[in-house]
Order: structure tokens, then sequence, then C-alpha cells
């Protein structure tokens, strides 16, 4: 997957007064370079509207581009979008691309035959999706029928029955309860590491990305923010680390210690910030000699947070220009 320079402008139109209409130029993507290899898996993050959406739909060729190139399995997916389909699947975590009214194996027949999977493939392909997403029992129920983990799962076998390539994956766990979470992932590692899956990944739950991905990319107003791995996101966030500490009673707010920032208080339990480059000792040494101290833990900073800070700091940047 490369992506160089990729760009989508929309226009759109608002009524600013009685007989006004306002132009609006929204650069959803603006200017994005990456490339993805072979069989990595790699978490594509970033807050509502940041871009995400519109850079899967120029991927699958949905969308054309407004500028840049792009090849996907050494496809321009806009010109060649049909030809692209048979190299990827795509899995919309809000949306389905089963048929509602048939139950889940019509709907596979259906997939077999539009994208004329040779039939031992098919086979083979599907008694293993049915075995490893556990889809036994829910063959011969119609789709409104199932349940969303089930329907998730559903969805998700049938993006692999043509032997995809390449897997997008926009919000595979949303509205998932903990259980079909980790039967999901667990099932995307599996494909990953047997099948060398290529799969690009947008998630809102950042326990996704912690378990699957060695690589994220977090995009913000249409451009790339960071490209890494999720031990340097913490670093770039400036993350902080959180001093825990529990005190014999409880105590006013300890805020006379330096290089700690009083967070909130517990009863007789307190949190402290500090940055997470910093060490923990000095500040543990200073607490324990002013207060009575029974117990304490470090938190180590989650990805939430620092993402917020990354954010945080380029909110004036917001690239919507009137026209
Ligand atoms: N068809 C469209 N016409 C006009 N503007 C659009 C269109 N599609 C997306 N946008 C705008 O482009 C920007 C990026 O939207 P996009 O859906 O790619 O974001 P996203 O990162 O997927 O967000 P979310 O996490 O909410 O799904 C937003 O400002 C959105 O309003």
């Amino acid at each position: 997957m490369e992506l160089d320079g990729l760009e989508k402008t929309f226009t759109v139109r608002r009524r600013s007064g009685v007989l006004r209409r306002e132009k609006r130029e929204v650069r959803a993507v603006d200017g994005i370079s990456f490339t993805v290899d072979r069989g990595e898996m790699v978490g594509y993050i970033g807050p509502n509207g940041a871009g995400k959406s519109t850079t899967i739909k120029m991927l699958t060729g949905i969308l054309t581009p407004s500028g840049g190139r792009l090849r996907v399995a050494g496809i321009d997916p806009a010109r060649e979008r049909t030809r692209l389909a048979r190299r990827i699947g795509v899995v919309f975590g809000q949306r389905t691309t089963l048929w509602w009214d048939l139950p889940l194996r019509d709907s596979y027949r259906l997939t077999h035959r539009m994208y004329r999977i040779p039939d031992d493939r098919y086979r083979e392909n599907l008694a293993r999706c049915v075995d490893l997403l556990d889809l036994g029992d829910l063959l011969d129920v119609p789709v409104r029928q199932l349940s969303l983990g089930q329907r998730m799962r559903g969805d998700i076998a049938a993006a692999l029955l043509h032997d995809p390539e390449v897997l997008y994956l926009d919000e595979p766990t949303i509205g998932l309860d903990v259980v079909s979470k980790s039967r999901v992932r667990a099932f995307l590692r599996e494909l990953n590491a047997e099948r060398g899956t290529t799969v690009l990944l947008t998630t809102h739950d950042l326990t996704d990305i912690e378990q699957l991905c060695s690589r994220v990319m977090v995009i913000d107003h249409g451009r790339l923010m960071y490209d890494g791995d999720l031990a340097g996101l913490h670093e770039t966030g400036d993350g902080e680390r959180m001093l825990v500490v529990d005190l014999a009673r409880e105590l006013p707010p300890i805020e006379n210690v330096p290089g700690a920032r009083f967070v909130r208080a517990d009863g007789p339990r307190q949190y402290l910030a500090f940055p997470a480059s910093a060490s923990a000792a000095p500040l543990v040494a200073a607490v324990a000699e002013a207060y009575p101290l029974v117990d304490l833990s470090v938190r180590e900073p989650d990805i939430e947070s620092v993402i917020a800070k990354m954010y945080g700091g380029t909110r004036e940047g917001r690239r919507e220009s009137l026209k």
C-alpha cells in the first residue's frame, strides 16, 4: 500500500444569509504519505472527522483522490476498482455488507458467485472462518436476527472468503462486549500470522491497537501526525505517569512535592502526575518523608491521554478555508 501526497477536498455549500451561499472547502485528507508493507498490521487512528474514513474510501476506490498518488497491491484504486475488489476485503463496523433478510449461509453463497471464487477455495475458507469465528450455529439464521457481535463475525468472514491480500477494518469491535472483542482480535492475529494478510485498522478502542498492531499512524485534520510504534507515541505525546499513593488517613492535597502535580484525591488515596520521562524514585522518597505512606503504585500513561495531548497541540491548525 503506497500513498504519496494523497489529498481529498470536498466543497460544501452552506446557506449563510437569505440570498447568500457560502462555498467552503474541506480538506478531509491533506497530503498524506505512507507505505504499508505486505503482512503488516497497522493502526490508523485519530479523532472524529480526522479523515480516516475518507482515506479508506480512497484506498478501496469508492472515492477519487483530489491529488497525490495511490497504489494498493500495485493497482490504482480509482481507475481499476473492480480489479482491486478481488484483492481487498473491507469491513465497516457500523454497516453490514450482508443481506439483511437472508441467512448468513446465503450471503456467503452470493459472495462466492459474485467474486467467482473457485469452489474448493470457497469451501476451505468458509470452513476455516466458521471454525475460528464460531459461526457454526449461526449459518442458518437471518442476518437481522443476529446480535451485533455475531453479525460482525459474519461480516469479517464475508470479507475473507475470496482470500484478500489486504483487509481494511473500520471500527471492527465497535459496540461489542468484552468476549466478542477478544474473539475478533484473536482471529485477526491468527489471520495475519498464518496468511500474511496486510491489515489497516481504524478504531476508537485503543486496546485493539495495543493488542494487534506493532505500528500506529495518527491522523488529525487530514494530516499524518505520527507514524511509528506505540512506545514512541507515548514519548511524542509527552505523556505523564501517575503516582498513586495510599496514606494512613485522609489528608489535604499533596501540593508541595517538586516535580509532581496533584490531580485528585479519593479518601486517603491521592493521585500525583509526573512527566513520563522522569524517575519516580525521588517523588516516592519525598512523599514518604513528609506523609504517612501506606502503599503506592505507578501507572503508565494510557494512549488516550497521550493522543489527546497531541491533538491539543494542533487545534489551531484547522485547515478549513473559506472560499
Ligand atoms: N462527502 C463529504 N462531503 C463533504 N464533507 C465530507 C464528506 N465526507 C467527509 N467529509 C468531511 O471530511 C472530514 C473527514 O471526515 P472522515 O469521515 O474521513 O473522518 P473520520 O476520521 O473517519 O471520522 P470518524 O472517526 O468520525 O469516522 C470531516 O470534516 C467530514 O465532515
